[in-house]
């Protein structure tokens, strides 16, 4: 299966380099990518073939990724619009709709429809991603397949049924990662708080959520119960737990994910409008 990326920043880092570490060959790999200095380190790393141009050979794919910001999509697309044959096209912009995905690609009167998009996250990268998937209706078996084999290779895959839930996938586990970032960060920060160097402070931190969250993974038991068995009545996590409830944090993140998830869905209105 021959693959080409269209945009190699961060997302495709991460999917390029857990595909590669999954056993899929460099040599089928290609990245279409504007930047010059990006282009060269992809190559040095992965061994990719590179392009700036989306010319006959990086188009004469399998698979065709859509890995550019979704404000750069459209533009990005104009090249190739009409262009396209059977190559699966998967989309994993953030807030972009497979119709005007499919509209770019081809013309209003006649979409370009073999379309998957997906939300994957960074931990792609060392094989622990997690993607939510939706396909056009139009997408057969053999191309559905395709797509969750690729995502599945570098971590967990959920097909969703409802496109309009593709935004709340982006909410929890697309831009999820940012927010466990942001944990450890501040749980570093306590930890530096209690006097702890800055090292030690985050090995305390990582390896708090690393266990925690294989913990959560491996277990019978729902994160609620896991937590009740870490907090003694009136000891020191009870304390703390008080002290976040009182905060509102739970909510809060609740909120967070909405914000992202409405972030999306306005992505989709806007862009989607031209
Ligand atoms: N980062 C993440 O955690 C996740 C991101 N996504 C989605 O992945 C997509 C990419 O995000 P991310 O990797 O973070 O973004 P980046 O900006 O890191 O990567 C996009 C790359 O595409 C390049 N580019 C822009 N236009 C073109 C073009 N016409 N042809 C070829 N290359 C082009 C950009 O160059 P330049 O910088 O010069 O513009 C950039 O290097 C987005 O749509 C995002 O919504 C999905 C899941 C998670
Ligand atoms: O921040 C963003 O828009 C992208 C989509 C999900 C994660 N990063």
């Amino acid at each position: 299966m021959k693959i080409t990326f269209l945009g190699g920043g961060n997302m495709a880092i991460a999917l390029i380099g857990g595909m590669i570490e999954r056993g899929f060959a460099a040599q089928d790999i290609q990245v279409i990518e504007l930047d010059a200095d990006n282009r060269e380190r992809l190559h040095k790393r992965f061994g990719v073939r590179t392009t700036g141009l989306a010319d006959a050979q990086a188009l004469g794919c399998d698979v065709l990724m859509l890995a550019v910001k979704p404000q750069q999509m459209k533009a990005a697309l104009a090249p190739l619009a009409g262009v396209l044959k059977d190559v699966l096209v998967i989309s994993i912009a953030a807030g972009l709709r497979l119709g005007d995905i499919g509209r770019w690609l081809g013309s209003a009167a006649a979409p370009y429809t073999r379309i998957v998009r997906c939300m994957p996250n960074t931990p792609a990268l060392i094989g622990a991603g997690i993607t939510g998937l939706y396909a056009d209706p139009s997408v057969d078996a053999a191309g559905k397949e395709a797509a969750g084999r690729i995502l599945a290779a570098v971590g967990s895959t959920v097909w969703i049924e409802d496109e309009a839930q593709m935004d709340g996938v982006t909410g929890v586990s697309g831009s999820g990662p940012a927010y466990v970032f942001h944990f450890i960060e501040a749980l570093e920060a306590a930890g530096r708080a209690q006097g702890f160097d800055e090292a030690t402070a985050r090995k305390l931190a990582i390896d708090t959520v690393l266990g925690a969250a294989r913990l959560a993974a491996g277990s019978e038991d729902a994160p609620s119960v896991l937590r009740e068995k870490v907090t003694s009545k009136g000891g020191t996590t009870a304390a703390a737990l008080a002290h976040l409830a009182q905060a509102g944090w739970h909510d809060t993140l609740v909120a967070a994910v909405a914000a992202a998830a409405d972030r999306g869905r306005a992505l989709g209105d806007e862009l989607g409008k031209d």
